[in-house]
Order: structure tokens, then C-alpha cells, then sequence
């Protein structure tokens, strides 16, 4: 069985985060581990409170993981303070960690700050060159680029714009745009659209962090950069399809194993 890692942080609702990763990872049938960075207090609807954990627990957590097993991919998803940051870099280039997703989560849906601002520059410099498929929603690709993104393509500009500034392959996420729900990946040679009509539907809580840990569990078990992205975006759509009113505010994606099976999709 192949075995992803997620790095990212708690969410207590069970949406987002560390909790939307291992239920991604056992729907597409991989065997998940965690590497936890903060505990928020959120619900679907909002963050209330989030406490970092501290960077030594954060080393001994990625260093328990790699000193024991083999990790075929890994997911990076909140990280909130650019010490965080440059301890993760660290401990993967020293584990010489591969097949890495890097979901630059900066603010959540409900409007919280996940990321420090004066960390953005960090995570540019030490995070992205790391990564092998970055996965920025059009707000982050904004930070990152300082572009404003309205549309295709300034999406398709800000991805080309990433790349030339270090990062691999990288995926512009879509699910801001008013009437699309259309993603562009671009890897330095190839460019193309992922076309999705937008569902209409508020429980979309996490759907970044579960596309992220999708495209990390198809990079594990051996697909092209390419496949996986493709393979992931069916997966997400399926989820956001079947998502649950949980809660009183957004509510959480649906995870079940049958129904991506009875979907068609891929393991
Ligand atoms: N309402 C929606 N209908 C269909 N796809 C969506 C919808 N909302 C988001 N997505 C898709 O979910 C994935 C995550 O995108 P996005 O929501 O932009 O990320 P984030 O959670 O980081 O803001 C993308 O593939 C995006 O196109
Ligand atoms: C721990 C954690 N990680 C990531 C997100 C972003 O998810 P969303 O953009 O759906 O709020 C979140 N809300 N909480």
C-alpha cells in the first residue's frame, strides 16, 4: 500500500485540514500519515482560534515519520509562521523527501489570515523550489504574483509567472471565479484548461486541502504529474457533488469510498 503524508494543520469540524487529508487518503485507498502544525479551533463558520505548535515538535513529527518508513508523496498544507516553514524545508531536503504538493493556504474561507504575511516570502523562497506541484486558489496566486486575476487568462499569466519564479509545475485552482469552476496547469512546457462547470453549492469547506491530498495520493501511487492533477480534479468535483450540509455555515466535502467507485474513479 502506498503511504502519503499530510503536513498541515487541525480543524476541529473535520472539513479542512489534516482531517479532509486522511479522509481523502482512504477513500482513494492509500495509507495516510500526519504531521500536525497547528490546532485551530474552526467550524463551518469560521476560525476561532489557532495555537502553532512549536517547531521542535514539528521536526521530531516529520523525522518519526521518515526514520521509520518510506513516504511515497506528501501534501504541505497550513503552515502559519516562517519558522514553521523553514524547519519543514529543512527536514525534507534532509530526508530527501519526493512527490511533494504544496498548497499554499493563506486565508481560509471565512476569512482568516493561516499564513502571517511577513511569511509569504519565506514560503516562496524555501517551500516553493521544493515543491513539485504547487496548487495556489486565485487569492494566494494573487499574493504570490501580484497580479490581479480576474479570469482564464490571468490565471494562465500568474501560473507562467510562478514557474519563473522557481516553482515546478504548478496548478492555478479556480473555485473563485463567479460562473466556472475551470483550473490551469502548467509545467513549464505543457499549459492547458481543466474545464469543471461550478456546482452550486455553499458546503465547500476544505476543498483546496482535499484536492492538495488527492494529487498527492495519485503522485504516490506511481501517475504522471499530469494524470494525478486530472485524476484529482474528478475527484474533487465528485466530493463537492456529494458534499453534506453539516454544520450552520459551509459545510464539509463528501468522502465515501463507494461513491468514487461507483464514480468511476481511478485508484
Ligand atoms: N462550486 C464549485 N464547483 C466545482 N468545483 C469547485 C467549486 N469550488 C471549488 N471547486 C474546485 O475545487 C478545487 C479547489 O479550489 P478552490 O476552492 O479554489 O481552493 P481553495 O479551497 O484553496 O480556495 C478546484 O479544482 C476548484 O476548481
Ligand atoms: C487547518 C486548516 N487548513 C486549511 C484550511 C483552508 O480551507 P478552506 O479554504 O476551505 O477554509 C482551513 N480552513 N483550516
Amino acid at each position: 500500500m502506498r503511504k502519503i503524508l499530510t503536513i498541515a494543520g487541525s480543524d476541529s469540524i473535520g472539513g479542512a485540514g489534516i482531517q479532509a487529508d486522511l479522509k481523502t487518503f482512504c477513500a482513494l485507498g492509500v495509507y495516510g500519515m500526519s504531521v500536525i502544525t497547528a490546532v485551530t479551533a474552526q467550524n463551518t463558520r469560521g476560525v476561532f482560534d489557532v495555537r502553532n505548535m512549536d517547531e521542535s515538535i514539528i521536526k521530531e513529527q516529520i523525522d518519526c515519520v521518515f526514520d521509520d518508513t518510506d513516504v511515497d508523496a506528501l501534501k504541505i498544507g497550513m503552515v502559519s509562521t516562517g519558522s514553521i516553514i523553514e524547519v519543514i524545508a529543512s527536514s525534507l531536503k534532509k530526508w530527501k523527501a519526493q512527490n511533494i504538493v504544496l498548497d499554499p493556504v493563506m486565508i481560509s474561507k471565512s476569512g482568516y489570515y493561516l499564513l502571517k504575511t511577513d511569511a509569504i516570502n519565506v514560503l516562496k523562497t524555501k517551500l516553493m523550489p521544493l515543491a513539485d506541484i504547487l496548487t495556489p486558489n486565485i487569492p494566494e496566486a494573487e499574493l504570490i504574483t501580484g497580479i490581479k486575476i480576474n479570469g482564464i487568462d490571468e490565471m494562465k499569466k500568474a501560473a507562467k509567472m510562478m514557474v519563473d519564479m522557481g516553482a515546478n509545475t504548478v496548478v492555478v485552482k479556480g473555485g473563485h471565479l463567479i460562473n466556472d469552476a475551470a483550473d490551469v496547469f502548467y509545467d513549464g512546457k505543457e499549459l492547458f484548461i481543466m474545464p469543471e462547470d461550478k456546482i452550486n453549492t455553499k458546503n465547500t469547506h476544505g476543498t483546496g486541502c482535499t484536492y492538495s491530498a488527492a494529487i498527492a495520493s495519485y503522485l504516490g501511487k506511481g501517475f504522471s504529474e499530469k494524470e494525478a492533477v486530472l485524476n484529482a480534479k474528478r475527484y474533487i468535483t465528485t466530493a463537492i457533488k456529494n458534499s453534506l450540509s453539516i454544520g450552520k455555515g459551509v459545510g464539509p466535502l463528501g468522502h465515501l469510498i463507494d461513491l468514487y467507485r461507483r464514480a468511476g474513479v481511478d485508484y
